[in-house]
């Protein structure tokens, strides 16, 4: 079995099953016989049936939650916020479910009739981190479903709960047997792998860090396995200088804190017009030291980090940073708990090779460093691996576009500190990632294309 502890108090929150390769493979023998009928379940009922799962979500929203503050750790705003919107991805693709796509047109030179049809791919296997425990989960269940594929699912060792909670509201709804299987494992990579070797199975949806990402890719391509990969990334926030300086701190108080700084569209570096940065340092900070730090169960708005070894790698990361010259302008208190609790931190002359800046700090630490010109910005800002979102505030919104549009990534928040929407496709580029998820895109993740070429004299 595998305990499940809560990051806040290290009390036990429940057990479950520790799966094994042989669990894997049942899985995927569940989805596979499921498949054919599910496929063929008509697009209005697999609709019916997500919109009735994001119903009982809504109707659960105060126990889901207290789940997911139980074992990520999470405030009870962020936990009530995460449940809304990972049941928003059950209504957007019940929405989706019903046009499947396709088209219909005659060839050129004439004689021919192409039919183009979008299929299920098959059996999906799916894998999930620890951060948004229930959202991550739905972004890749709902869209899933809704385009006739069954699916496997590994949700992360520390927080299995929430998924096993959302699969038995899909049960409810009326999800057939063998639709999803949730398995819960410490053997990520048995499961995993297993799951890749297994000819049945024919797109993996990965949301986690780039390395496991790489290493899954590279599984995936012995049987070119069709991949969807959201990856970590490491997000510039942009002040400049005719921003609103006070409606720039307060988004950058929700990008940065957003699940305590610990999602991968969290803003890692701050980049700030020189002309501004001490009074945005200002502003920024005095917001930071107030933050209330503890258990979600105290009303905390800042929860704990999801492990000690967060904790400890976040602290050798600024200690390197404060060796190399980098200074705390603003801190928050902790509370003298036993948990994997950080401080909130600002850092104002952080050098652009710091480990800070060039790596996911995935914690609850700004870092600040000042530009002058917007063409040094962006060479700055882009001298990443990762891609995947950014932040920019700007007094006027032409300019905010010019630079948003020269950075390498996959998604710009515009004088707003969030930039997540089940509407619109969320990924990155470069290291961040392959694909998209939400929107329309999220669907085609999981659909074939096909067509039928008639001869038509
Ligand atoms: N781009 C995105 O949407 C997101 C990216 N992330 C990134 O993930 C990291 C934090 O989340 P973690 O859960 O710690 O990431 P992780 O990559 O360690 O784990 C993610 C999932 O992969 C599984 N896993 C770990 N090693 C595996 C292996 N060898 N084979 C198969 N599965 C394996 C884990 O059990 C978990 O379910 C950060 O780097 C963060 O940026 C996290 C959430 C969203
Ligand atoms: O808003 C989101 O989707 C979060 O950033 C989730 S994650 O990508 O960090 O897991």
């Amino acid at each position: 079995m595998i305990t499940v502890l809560n990051p806040a108090d290290l009390t036990v929150v429940g057990e479950v099953p520790n799966g094994t390769t042989a669990d894997a493979v049942k899985a995927v023998d569940a989805a596979a016989n499921a498949f054919p009928a599910w496929a063929r379940t008509a697009p209005r009922t697999r609709s019916e049936i997500l919109h009735k799962t994001f119903e009982l979500m809504l109707r659960d929203r105060e126990k889901l939650a207290e789940l997911i503050c139980r074992e990520n750790g999470k405030s009870r705003a962020d936990a009530l916020a995460e449940v809304g919107y990972a049941a928003e991805f059950f209504r957007w693709y019940a929405e989706e479910a019903v046009r499947p796509g396709g088209d219909y047109g005659s060839a050129p030179a004439g004689g021919v009739r192409t039919i183009v049809t979008a299929k299920p791919i098959g059996v999906a296997a799916l894998v999930t981190p620890w951060n948004f425990p229930a959202a991550m989960a739905t972004r890749k269940i709902a869209p899933a479903l809704a385009a006739g594929c069954t699916a496997v699912l590994k949700p992360a060792a520390e927080t299995p709960l929430t998924a096993l909670a959302i699969a038995e509201l899909l049960t409810e709804a009326g999800v057939p047997a063998g639709v999803l299987t949730v398995v819960t494992t410490t053997d990520a990579a048995g499961v995993v792998s297993t799951w890749l070797a297994d000819s049945r199975v024919r797109v993996i949806s990965f949301t986690g860090s780039t390395p496991v990402g790489k290493a899954l890719l590279r599984q995936a391509a012995d049987r070119v396995v069709v991949t969807a990969m959201e990856l970590g990334g490491n997000a510039p926030f942009i002040v400049t200088e005719d921003a609103d300086l006070e409606q720039a701190a307060a988004g950058a108080m929700i990008a940065k804190f957003r699940n305590g700084g610990q999602a991968c569209t969290a803003a890692n570096r701050f980049y700030v017009h020189a002309d501004v940065a001490d009074r945005f340092t200002e502003l920024f900070g005095r917001e930071v030291e107030k933050l209330a730090v503890g258990p979600y169960s105290a009303g905390a708005q800042i929860g704990p980090l999801i492990s000690d070894s967060a904790v400890q790698r976040v602290t050798k990361v600024v200690d390197e940073a404060l060796a190399s010259g980098a200074r705390v302008t603003h801190q928050a208190a902790v509370p003298a708990a036993a948990g994997h609790f950080y401080a909130p931190t600002v850092l104002r002359d952080v050098p652009d090779d710091s480990t800070l800046f060039t790596e996911e700090i995935f914690g609850p630490v700004a870092s600040i460093a000042t530009w002058s010109t917007d063409d040094e910005l962006i060479a700055r800002v882009n001298d990443s691996e990762y891609g995947l979102a950014g932040y920019v505030y700007a007094g006027e919104l032409g300019r905010a576009i010019r630079i948003s549009e020269s950075l390498d990534v996959g998604m710009v928040g515009i004088n707003r500190g969030l930039v997540s929407d089940p509407s619109a496709p969320f990924g990155g580029v470069k290291q961040s990632g392959l694909g998209r998820e939400g929107a329309r895109a999220g669907l085609h993740e999981y659909q074939e294309t096909q067509y039928l070429s008639i001869d038509w004299p």
